[in-house]
């Protein structure tokens, strides 16, 4: 493919992402930005590493709601602590025995949801009990929690009463605004109940009161709106659901907003918090949001590099890692890859070559939209693209489940340059649960990046034995004229490799023969 290709493709993704304007997200209404660009820079090996590789959770739990269209399977028991241990504990396996309003039903088959997920089993019957309780919920993300308060709000609403009684807070206008397409399609068949949003783009005239029964906005939207324009009558709430409390800790002021609505609501509203991940600063944040609550936690799914073959391959500079990699193409059949790399401008010099070499690429940095990357995932995931090249942005939470191999270009360091081990097993680890073997390859251009990647193996030797076969050299290039020493590894590598991997038996024959097909190559 010629570079105007690649930028034909590039034209196609950006288009692609245009498409999703139905989201209505608007630049200039929020000031939380999710895109993560614009702010500080670091240096490191000589190029900028922009601060899109810090975490931005607001921008990720987006991405990972655009992104999601089931659930999240997970085999992991949920936990439960009442509030009262010697109640008894109800748990559903079907809506019906929720009895919901038959809208409600019919709007929650409507949605293709055929039994309560693992969290909601529990969450439901105590969030729809009477007299209601409070509850603390923790569970990663696609697990059901949201659809779980949306069903509670919805249940809860008397719709002959033209004033607000549920109230949710979200981190970010985009957020709320996904929450509030999840309560459009389950109340589709309960049209009485109506949706006002309180973010700051929302501007209504003074002296109004809103008559929508759920309201649900940014916290300090949502603060002016009780306290200073009275848009709401805080004391007639019935339910307050805090999301994604995680997220909502890490914006300044959030906090402390979230805080002054809760105090304002009447002593018997129904508190209900909820988060993906659950540090102490959240727990601390959740005892202070909810009295007396009954908490729900599910452990996320642990991920392993058991099933993994990583490898590394040395080389001299990026332009011999570009080389290997195309000799690694050469010799192996690849699905589909997943390539990490350290800074925007190595990922988008790198797509560009690939791309001059012919291979369908797409580029995911941190430049874009969170919809523009939504948009770029769903084209990989639909195979449009064969190679997806990407900065650390795509490295959490995205499951991109027929990816099995994924090629370290640069190898994850912090912003110190040390071993970032967490974030290499994000990329190259699959849950122990889809037990699916997959393929990793380790570029090393330097004695800095050989001390990097042996100080993630012996973190990692720590606590898996099936390590002793990791790494092994794939191959190696001394210099631009690609004279290659090989490393021959053991032969119970191959056996291993031939009849240990079922579903990547042939990418173990292909690399088998990859080696040859490497050296006639050169
Ligand atoms: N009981 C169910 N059966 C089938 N699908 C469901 C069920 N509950 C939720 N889903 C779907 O699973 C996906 C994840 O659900 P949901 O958004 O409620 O999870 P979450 O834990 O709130 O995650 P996030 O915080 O990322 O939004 C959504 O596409 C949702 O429509």
């Amino acid at each position: 493919m010629a570079t105007d290709s690649w930028a034909l493709a590039v034209d196609e993704q950006e288009a692609a992402a245009e498409s999703l304007g139905s989201l209505q997200i608007k630049e200039n209404e929020e000031k939380v930005k999710t895109e993560a660009n614009g702010t500080a820079k670091t240096e490191v090996d000589g190029e900028k590493v922009d601060d899109e590789e810090k975490e931005d959770r607001a921008a990720q739990s987006l991405l990972n709601k655009l992104i999601r269209s089931n659930l999240v399977n997970t085999t992991n028991q949920v936990e439960v602590l009442q509030r009262d241990p010697n109640s008894p504990l109800y748990s559903v396996k079907s809506f019906e025995e929720l009895r919901l309003k038959p809208q409600l039903l019919q709007g929650v088959y409507a949605m293709g949801f055929n039994r309560p997920s693992k969290i909601q089993e529990n969450a439901l019957p105590m969030m729809l009990a009477e007299p209601p309780q409070n509850l603390i919920a923790q569970s990663q993300s696609g697990t059901g929690k949201t659809a779980a308060f949306v069903l509670a709000m919805l249940s809860r609403v008397d719709p002959a009463n033209k004033w607000p009684q549920c109230l949710c807070v979200s981190p970010t206008y985009e957020l709320a605004l996904q929450t509030g397409k999840v309560i459009e399609q389950m109340g589709k068949f309960y049209p009485e109940v109506k949706l006002e949003y309180a973010i700051r783009g929302n501007k209504l005239e003074r002296g109004m009161k809103i008559q929508e029964q759920i309201v649900i906005g940014t916290p300090g939207t949502v603060l002016d709106w009780c306290l200073k324009l009275k848009f709401i009558d805080p004391k007639k709430i019935k339910v307050f659901v805090l999301d994604e409390a995680d997220v909502m800790i890490a914006t300044q002021g959030h906090q402390d907003q979230s805080i002054r609505i809760q105090r304002m609501l009447p002593k018997d509203c129904q508190m209900l918090l909820f988060s993906a991940t659950f540090e102490d600063s959240v727990w601390k944040f959740a005892q202070r949001i909810v009295p007396d609550p009954n908490v729900i936690k599910l452990k996320r799914e642990e991920e392993t590099l058991d099933t993994i073959k990583q490898y590394y391959v040395l080389c001299n500079n990026k332009e011999e890692k570009f080389l290997a990699l195309c000799n690694i193409y050469g010799a192996i059949t690849i699905a589909q890859a997943m390539i990490f790399c350290h800074t925007r401008k190595t990922a988008g010099w790198l797509a560009g070559e690939l791309s001059s070499e012919g291979h369908q690429v797409a580029l995911l940095s941190g430049e874009m939209m969170v919809e523009q990357r939504a948009a770029v995932i769903e084209r990989f995931r639909e195979g449009k693209e064969k190679v997806l090249v990407t900065t650390n942005v795509c490295a959490r939470g995205i499951d991109v489940e027929q990816v099995s191999v994924v090629i370290n270009f640069d190898l994850p360091v912090d912003k110190d340059g040390n071993p970032d081990n967490e974030t290499y097993l994000h990329r190259i680890g699959r849950t122990g649960r889809f037990g699916k073997r997959g393929l990793a390859i380790n570029m090393v251009d330097s004695k800095q990046s050989m001390n990097i990647l042996n100080r993630i193996q012996e973190h990692f030797s720590e606590f898996t034995q099936l390590l002793k076969y990791f790494p092994k050299p794939l191959y190696k290039t001394a210099d631009n004229n690609c004279s290659i020493k090989k490393y021959f590894p053991p032969l119970q590598f191959f056996v291993f490799q031939l009849f240990e991997i079922n579903n990547d038996t042939s990418i173990a024959l292909a690399i088998f023969f990859g080696w040859k097909v490497m050296c006639c190559h050169k």
